[in-house]
C-alpha cells in the first residue's frame, strides 16, 4: 500500500492543496477526479518527487508502512502529455528511463525489446514518435513508464488526447496489461465514464485549497458493471463535483 499523509502544497503565499491524505492499494486503479485547478496534477507530481520549483509542499509518503523519499524506484509517473522525445526512436524513448536509472543504452534497449509485442508496438522500434498513431504513442509512453517494473504507477490523464474509439481500446488495453502484471495505479481523469468504467475506487478532489471530498469504492469487477448502475454513479459524482464547485 502506498499512503500519502497530510499533504499541503503552496505557491507564493497561496495554499493550493491542504492536508490531503489518500491511499493507493497495491493492485487496481484508483481514479482521482476533480475540477480543473484543484491540484490533482500537483499531487501526482509531488508523489513522483518532481514538484516544480515554484511550489512548496509538506507531507509524508509511506510505502508498506515505511516513510520513503522520492523519486523512488517503486513509483513511476506518466505526465499529462505523452512526453516522447521526437528526436529519439520509439525504442530509445522506451529505454530512456532505464538509462537514467543507470543502465547502459545497449542494456536498456535489450530490456525493452521483448515488451514491444505485448504492448502492440511490434515493428515500431526504429520509428520516430511522429510516425505513430495517437494510441501507439500512448502505448509507447506507457511502456516507458512501466518498464522499470515499479509497483505503483501514476498516470495523469493518460487517454485525454485520444479520439473516443482509441480511448476505449486503450482503456481495455490498460485493464488487460494490469491483469498480466498487477500494479497499484493512481490515475487522474476528467472523464466520468472512464473513472466509473475503469477504476476500482474513485477519489473526488475539490475545493480551494484542494482536498478529498469523497471516496467511492467500486465493488464489482469491470465486466460485471451494468450501464444503469454506472449512470447512477456518474450522477452521484456530478452532484458531488457541483456541490463542491467554487
Ligand atoms: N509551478 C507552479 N507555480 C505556481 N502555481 C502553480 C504551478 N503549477 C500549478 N500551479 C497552480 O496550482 C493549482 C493546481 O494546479 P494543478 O495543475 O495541480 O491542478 P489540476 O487539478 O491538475 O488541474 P487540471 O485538471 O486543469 O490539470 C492551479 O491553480 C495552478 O495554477
Amino acid at each position: 500500500m502506498l499512503d500519502l499523509h497530510g499533504l499541503t502544497i503552496g505557491a507564493d503565499g497561496t495554499t493550493l492543496v491542504r492536508d490531503l491524505s489518500l491511499s493507493v492499494p497495491a493492485t487496481g486503479i484508483t481514479a482521482l477526479i476533480g475540477p480543473s485547478g484543484c491540484g490533482k496534477s500537483s499531487v501526482l507530481k509531488w508523489l513522483a518527487g518532481i514538484l516544480p520549483k515554484g511550489l512548496q509542499a509538506e507531507g509524508q509518503v509511506m510505502l508498506d508502512g515505511q516513510a520513503i523519499a522520492r523519486p523512488c524506484p517503486a513509483i513511476s509517473y506518466q505526465p499529462q502529455s505523452d512526453a516522447l522525445f521526437p528526436w529519439l526512436t520509439v525504442a530509445q524513448n522506451a529505454a530512456l528511463g532505464l538509462q537514467i536509472r543507470g543502465l547502459s543504452r545497449a542494456e536498456a534497449l535489450k530490456r525493452v525489446a521483448p515488451l514491444f509485442r505485448s504492448f502492440g508496438l511490434e515493428g515500431t522500434e526504429g520509428q520516430f514518435p511522429d510516425q505513430l498513431s495517437g494510441g501507439m504513442r500512448q502505448r509507447a509512453a506507457f511502456l516507458r513508464t512501466v518498464v522499470h517494473d515499479s509497483r505503483y504507477v501514476l498516470l495523469d490523464e493518460p487517454f485525454s488526447a485520444l479520439d473516443a474509439v482509441t480511448r476505449l481500446r486503450m482503456q481495455d488495453w490498460l485493464v488487460a496489461r494490469l491483469a498480466d502484471r498487477p500494479r497499484g495505479v493512481l490515475m487522474v481523469t476528467h472523464d466520468l465514464h472512464e473513472a466509473t468504467g475503469l477504476a476500482n475506487r474513485i477519489l473526488v478532489m475539490a475545493g480551494s485549497p484542494g482536498r478529498i471530498v469523497a471516496e467511492i469504492p467500486m465493488p464489482l469487477s469491470h465486466t460485471l458493471r451494468s450501464e444503469a448502475a454506472l449512470a447512477l454513479l456518474r450522477d452521484k459524482l456530478k452532484s458531488l463535483l457541483l456541490e463542491n464547485a467554487p
